[in-house]
């Protein structure tokens, strides 16, 4: 009941099915991550994540301030430390979502969390995902896919797999993972 990692591929819909937990099971709490993106259309300050520049991400960086950290398509991203440790201090579940080198460091960081790893039913469909959403220009979804492959080819350093074909019904099976022992 401590802590769950989800990674995936850029695209196969951790976004969606986070929010989609988020949604279904309010009671679930998930980490929000500090990065150095753009926000998109939509997005809110402190929802989806906390939107910093390169020198505020560095400076936490050196302050020791994030669990894990990575590169990810040429920005920054950052779980902040405080507020997970608080939470799994007092013995309550937490659920981070973060790219494979992040999920990596918290393996060999906090070994007893558990990993589960987002697939998509098929590459067509992962590759349609990820064009489909529109928010990126072409060179960054080339990008992005090129690491997609090298994400997929993790899935078995993970402890559980959920495929991500119905959004509710990989949140839900994402959540009965947290909740069993
Ligand atoms: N290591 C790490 N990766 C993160 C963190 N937050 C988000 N990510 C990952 O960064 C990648 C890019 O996220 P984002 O720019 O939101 O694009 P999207 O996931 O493709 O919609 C995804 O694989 C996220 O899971 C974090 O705190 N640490
Ligand atoms: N189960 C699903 N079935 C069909 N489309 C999906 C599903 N899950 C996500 N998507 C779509 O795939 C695209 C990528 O999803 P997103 O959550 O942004 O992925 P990620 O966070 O893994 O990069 C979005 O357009 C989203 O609406």
């Amino acid at each position: 009941m401590g802590l769950t990692v989800l990674s995936g591929p850029s695209g196969v819909g951790k976004g969606t099915v986070v929010a989609a937990v988020r949604r279904l099971f309010p009671d679930v709490w998930v980490s929000v991550s500090v990065t150095t993106r753009e926000p998109r259309p939509g997005e809110t300050e402190g929802v989806e994540y906390h939107f910093v520049d390169r020198d505020q991400f560095e400076r936490m960086v050196k302050d020791d301030e994030f669990v894990e950290h990575a590169e990810f398509a040429g920005n920054s991203y950052g779980t902040p430390r405080a507020p997970l440790e608080r939470r799994l201090a007092a013995g309550l579940p937490a659920l981070l979502e973060i790219e494979l080198q992040g999920a990596r460091q918290v393996r060999a960081a906090m070994p007893a969390s558990r990993f589960v790893f987002l697939a998509p039913p098929s590459w067509d469909e992962l590759v349609r995902r990820l064009t489909g959403r529109g928010t990126e220009a072409p060179e960054v979804v080339a990008r992005r896919l090129e690491r997609a492959r090298v994400e997929l080819a993790a899935e078995k350093e993970f402890d559980a797999v959920v495929v991500n074909d119905d959004v509710e019904v990989a949140a839900s099976r994402l959540v009965s993972l947290m909740t069993t022992e």
